[in-house]
């Protein structure tokens, strides 16, 4: 697709701040996002993601720092034309048809998609002569990633692009990323859903209060937690698992028994030693949802 690697990165924010009144949204914070790659940004409600979005669109202007889009300031006009964006509050005509929406995109741009290739990408096949307010939220969610991918963004903004889709709209919403990515593009991702960014994310920063509290590889992030996970079926009293030497957390779920701990060897020993009818035993890592949750608490 012709793609250029570039060495200064698609987007930057450099020591941003942005106060609205008394509220400090973001306090110093630095992010880049290069070609080729997905970067996923993280974060509870009010961390300060959206805001973050909407200074590299130039929607609004930092207090302080640098915001740059293409070495340039997102508020020109050519700097924009090299992004697609797929934000949560949308605003689109309901009476349009998605044809016409699209088409309309499309003619912003200078080298735009077919409209076939953004029914391939989007997975829109039959709905094209559809009114746009008479589709399901799923699929509404499926004209706007078109919308943002039809003038050939060389930066996509993904603001929690799969919610409302069923799990094989979300598969293929994935797979249709993994394509733009492949050609070259860069993804700014946010997503609330945590498995979302282990099955696409190149890079992670996680941000609280306004501020990058973590960033590298998902496996360098869930790295940064080194608890397990045990689960069985037991009918042991979590009060008494949770005073044994090692466990962390221990805890009911309906029948099941849910303990945390770092190194889970000798607890599983104790388990199976003092509870000979236990079932279902099962260990697992930490997923990126504990880490993620974990390195706020540690950042607050
Ligand atoms: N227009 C505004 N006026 C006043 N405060 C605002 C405004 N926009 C955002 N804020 C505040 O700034 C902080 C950061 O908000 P932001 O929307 O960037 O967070 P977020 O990480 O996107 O949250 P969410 O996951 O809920 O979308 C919050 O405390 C929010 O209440």
């Amino acid at each position: 697709m012709g793609s250029t690697v570039t060495l200064s990165p698609l987007a930057r924010l450099s020591g941003v701040c942005k106060r609205y009144g008394e509220v400090v949204a973001l306090d110093g914070l630095d992010l880049e996002v290069r070609d080729g790659e997905v970067l996923a940004l993280l974060g509870a409600n009010g961390a300060g993601k959206t805001t973050a979005i909407a200074l590299m669109l130039g929607l609004i202007t930092a207090d302080e720092g640098r915001v740059q889009l293409f070495d340039r300031d997102p508020r020109e006009l050519d700097a924009r034309l090299g992004i697609g964006v797929m934000l949560q509050s949308a605003g689109i005509p309901e009476t349009l048809k998605v044809r016409e929406l699209i088409e309309v995109t499309r003619s912003y741009y200078t080298s735009p998609r077919s409209i076939a290739d953004c029914v391939a990408l989007a997975g829109l096949e039959g709905l094209l002569d559809r009114r746009y307010g008479r589709l399901s939220g799923g699929q509404q969610r499926r004209v706007q990633f078109a919308m943002a991918v039809c003038g050939r963004p060389r930066l996509l903004f993904l603001d929690e692009p799969t919610t409302g889709l069923d799990i094989d709209a979300r598969q293929k919403l994935w797979a249709a990323i993994r394509e733009l990515v492949a050609d070259g593009a860069g993804v700014l991702l946010t997503t609330h859903y945590l498995e979302e960014a282990e099955a696409l994310a190149d890079r992670v920063v996680v941000v609280n209060g306004g501020r990058v509290v973590a960033q590298g590889s998902v496996a360098q992030i869930r790295a940064r937690v080194v608890q397990r996970r045990v689960r069985c079926r037991s009918s042991l009293d979590p009060a008494a698992v949770a005073a044994w030497p090692g466990v962390n957390a221990a805890v009911r779920d309906c029948e099941r028994l849910e303990i945390t701990a770092d190194a889970v060897e000798a607890i599983v020993y104790r388990l199976l030693t003092e509870d000979p009818t236990l079932a279902d035993l099962e260990v697992t890592r930490a997923g990126l949802a504990d880490a993620f949750v974990e390195i706020t608490k540690e950042a607050a």
